[in-house]
């Protein structure tokens, strides 16, 4: 019998109970031993609960505790999750968790300590949440060079995009059903602003390139500015609008992260991934595109993949689970404005043949794009592939001439 502890009983947490409880003879079967949750740790109190025996608001009955091998971290945030999980780990057990934002902060120095301490610490939950991503990328596809990861990362925003477009929901209704089904985080600016995706994609560089990438390093926007006319645009050019996380490793040994809604075309595979699932889209050398695809977020998928983690800490609590990399630095990351790339720009003209007249002559030509009913004075172009900051540069010459950007979209090579 190996007795374990989960720490949060919110969405994960109570699926990671309700899934140990429910699958509790094959999952002993899988893990070659019965698993038993201990306690259960939260701040609030479950009078009635099947579980209530099992809950405790006490940490250091977890820590102090020699019998419990394994510690669910599922309460999410930096504090006091990394002071939890350190000291877990450095009393000798095991770490499994969900929890993204702790991974992408901390995950260098808390896969030091599990190794110094011979001990397991797996996050497979914190990316892509039921889909399996990080065994694939750590063990399935290690004889690659990864040329580039690309996908839709976040399960909530994919969700508000697809209901927006689909049925013309309003971004505040759309979000509030999305918190309601477990799907976004508990301040869900992380969810809209991007930060969560800019997390998951950190994680996924971290491990396929070996060194550790911070979410500060990485340029990152939400979807907050993406209106039903961007929509239609990206119609009208041939594909839609996704926040995509994406990095690839460069010549010179920097990576190309960036974190943004993108116009990607139908034909892309990741165009089709809608609701709230998420697609991940690993290149490798010698694989080519390997695609995953799952929902990336809500109790159950969630907990599928932690409990996956439990089992595996079990089977392995003598052979560590390779996974691992260095700390970071600061010149990792390359300037995002100095990527190629295209642009879709959205802007505001009195003078549309004007607009054009000078748009063509500072970029030397841009693809226009129009719509039916576009807003008084709506513009619309694609510009040429070039550096960022050269498009930023050419905007900023035609504000004088009467162009007014409302917005931008990169145009993604997926
Ligand atoms: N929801 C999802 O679909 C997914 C979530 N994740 C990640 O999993 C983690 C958990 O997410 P989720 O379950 O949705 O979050 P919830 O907010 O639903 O659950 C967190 C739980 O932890 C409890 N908690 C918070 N702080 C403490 C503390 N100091 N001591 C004890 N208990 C505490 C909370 O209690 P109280 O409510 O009383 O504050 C709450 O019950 C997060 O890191 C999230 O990013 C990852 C993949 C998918
Ligand atoms: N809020 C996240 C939850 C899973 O990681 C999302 O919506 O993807």
């Amino acid at each position: 019998m190996v007795e374990i502890a989960v720490m949060g009983y919110g969405v994960v947490g109570s699926g990671v109970v309700e899934v140990l409880t429910n699958h509790a003879e094959n999952i002993a079967k899988r893990a070659k031993e019965q698993i038993d949750i201990k306690y259960i740790l939260d701040l609030r109190e479950f009078p009635g609960s099947p579980f209530e025996s099992k809950f405790t608001n006490s940490f250091d009955k977890i820590l102090n505790d020699p019998e419990v091998k394994i510690v669910v971290e599922v309460m999410g945030g930096l504090n006091p999750a990394f002071d939890y999980v350190k000291r877990c780990l450095e009393a000798g057990k095991s770490v499994v968790t969900s929890n993204k934002e702790l991974v992408a902060a901390k995950g260098a120095q808390l896969l030091k300590i599990a190794q110094k301490n011979n001990l397991n610490f797996l996050f497979e939950a914190s990316v892509g949440g039921g889909i399996p991503i990080i065994r694939p990328i750590s063990q399935c596809l290690a004889a690659n060079d990864v040329v580039e990861i690309a996908g839709i990362l976040n399960g909530t925003t994919n969700f508000i995009l697809t209901k927006m477009i689909r049925e013309q929901m309003t971004f505040d209704d759309t979000l509030a059903l999305a918190q309601k089904l477990g799907y976004a985080e508990r301040n869900p600016a992380a969810d809209v602003e991007g930060h969560d995706a800019c997390r998951k994609i950190c994680i996924l560089s971290s491990l396929a390139y070996g060194r550790h990438v911070y979410p500060d390093q990485v340029h990152t926007e939400g979807i907050t500015k993406i209106t039903l006319a961007d929509v239609e645009y990206a119609a009208v050019w041939g594909g839609v609008v996704k926040l995509i996380g994406q990095v690839k490793m460069m010549e010179n040994g920097k990576l190309q992260i960036i974190v943004c809604p993108m116009f990607i075309p139908r034909e892309s595979q990741l165009a089709n991934v809608d609701d709230v699932f998420n697609g991940i889209m690993v290149r490798g050398d010698s694989t080519g595109d390997v695609v995953f695809y799952g929902k990336g977020a809500g109790k159950l998928p969630t907990a599928s993949a932690v409990v996956a983690d439990v089992i595996d800490c079990v089977k392995h609590f003598k052979a560590r689970k390779y996974l691992y990399w260095e700390d970071g630095s600061k010149d990792y990351v390359e300037d995002y404005l100095l990527n190629e790339v295209a642009m879709f720009v959205r802007a505001e003209s009195d003078d549309e043949d004007l607009a054009f007249k000078n748009i063509n002559q500072i970029f030397g030509g841009v693809t226009r794009l129009s719509r039916k009913k576009p807003a008084n004075g709506e513009i619309a172009f694609v510009t040429d592939v070039m550096r960022e900051k050269e498009i930023v540069a050419k905007l900023a010459e035609l504000e004088p001439l009467g162009v007014n950007v409302k917005n931008m979209i990169r145009i993604g090579d997926l």
